[in-house]
Parts: C-alpha cells; sequence; structure tokens
C-alpha cells in the first residue's frame, strides 16, 4: 500500500505511488489528460499516471445556460477540490476555460505547446455561404457576437454539450451550423469536420487551443510537472489572461484575444463586442511579453469602447 497523501514527504516514483492527473471525463477532456499523461511519463521515464475522472457541475447542468448558473468555476471548482484536498497531484484544464482569477494555492504548472487556435464552421462553406435567417448553434457569447456582427440575420441558438453531442444536433438538423474550436475537432480525430475560419477575420478566444496543468503552488508536483511546459506557449497564454483580468472579463464577455510570437516580441490583437455584434471595437499591440503590455491593450479598447461594451466589463 502507498503512504497516503498527507505522509509522503516527497515523490519517489520508484516508491508504488502513482501520479494522479485530475481531469474532466468528456471525450475531450480524456483525450487532452491522455497528451499530459504521455509527456509526463516522456519526460520522466515513468511507468504510468493514473487518470482520475472528476465531474464537475458544468459536466451535469447541461440544459440551462452557463450565464445563469454561474461562470467557469462550473468546470474547474470540483478539479480544485480534488487537487486542494490532495486527491489528485495535478488536473488538466482547456485554458480557455479557466476563470482569470485563481485561488492562491493553485498554480498553471505547465501548459502544453498551442494547438491550431482558430474556430471552425460547420455546416457551411463559409460565414457568406450560410442561407438567409441560418440557424446557429453556439452557447459562446463570443461566437454569438462575431457571427451576428457580420450576418445580422441568422438565428443564434443556445447549444451545449461536448463535441460530438453538438455534431450530432446538426447531423441531425437540430441546428443549421456550429463553430467548434479546430483544437478540440483535431484532438478528437475530426480532421475533416468544418472549415477553419481565419483569425485575421475571426479571432478566437482568449487561450483557445491551449491545454494547460494546474498543481498546487507550493506542491512537490509543481516541479513535476513545468518539466513539460511549453515556455512561448505559457507566455502567450499568459498574456492574453493578463489582457481578460485588466479588462475585468468573464465567461460571459463578449471577447476574443491572440498573443503570438514576433521575434522575441508579441503582438497581441483583441476584440470586444456587445451582445449582438452591433458595437464592436478591436486594436492591436506589439512589444515585449511583459503583463503591462496586455494592461495599456484592455486601457486602451475600453477608452475606445461604446458604454453598451464598456458595462458588459468590470475592469
Ligand atoms: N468551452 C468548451 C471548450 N473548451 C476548449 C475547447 C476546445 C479545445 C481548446 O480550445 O483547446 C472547447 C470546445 C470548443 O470550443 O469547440
Amino acid at each position: 500500500m502507498p503512504p497516503p497523501p498527507w505522509q509522503r514527504h516527497e515523490y519517489d516514483r520508484t516508491m508504488a505511488t502513482t501520479f494522479r492527473l485530475g481531469t474532466r471525463g468528456s471525450p475531450l477532456a480524456l483525450t487532452q489528460a491522455g497528451m499530459v499523461r504521455d509527456a509526463l511519463i516522456a519526460a520522466h521515464g515513468w511507468d504510468d499516471v493514473e487518470i482520475v475522472v472528476v465531474r464537475t457541475t458544468g459536466d451535469r447542468v447541461q440544459d440551462r445556460a452557463l450565464a445563469e448558473i454561474g461562470g467557469k468555476a462550473l468546470w474547474t471548482k470540483e478539479l480544485d477540490r480534488a487537487l486542494l484536498a490532495g486527491e489528485v497531484d495535478a488536473c488538466v484544464h482547456s485554458m480557455k476555460d479557466v476563470e482569470t482569477i485563481r485561488p492562491a494555492e493553485i498554480a498553471i504548472a505547465a501548459i502544453l505547446p498551442r494547438a491550431d487556435a482558430r474556430d471552425r464552421l460547420i455546416g457551411a462553406e463559409s460565414i457568406e455561404a450560410l442561407p438567409h435567417g441560418a440557424v446557429l448553434g453556439t452557447s459562446s457569447p463570443r461566437r454569438r457576437a462575431q457571427m451576428l456582427r457580420r450576418r445580422p440575420d441568422l438565428k443564434v441558438v443556445l447549444l451545449r454539450g461536448n463535441v460530438d453531442s453538438r455534431l450530432g444536433k446538426l447531423a441531425a438538423g437540430e441546428i443549421d451550423a456550429t463553430l467548434l474550436a479546430a483544437a478540440g475537432l483535431e484532438r478528437l480525430e475530426r480532421h475533416e469536420t468544418g472549415v477553419p475560419l481565419p483569425v485575421e477575420t475571426t479571432l478566437p478566444a482568449p487561450a483557445q487551443g491551449a491545454v494547460g496543468v494546474e498543481t498546487l503552488a507550493d506542491g512537490p508536483a509543481r516541479a513535476l510537472v513545468d518539466v513539460i511546459d511549453c515556455a512561448d506557449t505559457h507566455r502567450c497564454i499568459r498574456m492574453e489572461r493578463a489582457l481578460l483580468a485588466a479588462l475585468g472579463a468573464t465567461c460571459h464577455s463578449p471577447v476574443a484575444a491572440i498573443a503570438t510570437w514576433q521575434g522575441d516580441q508579441i503582438h497581441l490583437a483583441a476584440e470586444l463586442l456587445d451582445e449582438d455584434g452591433t458595437a464592436h471595437v478591436g486594436g492591436s499591440t506589439i512589444g515585449p511579453a511583459e503583463d503591462a503590455l496586455a494592461t495599456a491593450l484592455a486601457a486602451d479598447l475600453l477608452e475606445r469602447a461604446p458604454a453598451v461594451i464598456r458595462q458588459l466589463f468590470g475592469g
């Protein structure tokens, strides 16, 4: 029998204890947890990593808009609890689902290299090709606003559930089109599903395409996980999250942003919209990869934003 966590003073992988990785149970979450497991095994030469499925409130409640029941904490709270209780050593997240403000005891220990950050449109060859009044299913305020901005005739309806069930509703004719992250589709081996929308016209969600691993800020797991960190991706995600923090954005705020490296500098582009995409403010900046770059862009955007947008942000 391995010693219980509170008796373990340090990790020794020659012991019988296996590193435990907490994750949600959706097919995408399990695939992402598998990526992290494989990276840890390769980096440390471990025999195995245990994957522990934790059911979150967000997984249980499928029928109401996220806005009605609370923010991104729905997806993280149960995983946080398991981490803080010592039931798991680390938790795997889609970084775009992780709230901007995290408990002080928890740290983002690693972020895997970013995949394709774009959205893919499923159901038509292009946004322009959607029939007049087509029904678009999405539960993302950003996607809703971006699409309505370009196609005010679309009827946007709430669409939740995992990737497969969303695609199932499309196949069943409940909706005409939807948008999904290219990263998720590719991880689920759906390479042929949908057409990618260029970042230049459809800016993705902050942190889209990035898988992160959280550990206790002070525990021994942090250094073990840090070994698989992609520093370049981590910096980009940090910039995008710094922007969200400076905007006072929540998961209900229609906001898009992406940071990319240009040489040794960061290019950060962002846009804010109102709920129906009638108001819009966008901008970009380039400079050193420091939070101040994001903070300055946030201030600039909020200053130029019309009141209808500014009221959606708390910053
Ligand atoms: N909010 C759900 C969610 N969180 C992360 C992804 C995709 C994977 C990623 O962005 O890394 C998705 C599904 C989607 O938006 O299509």
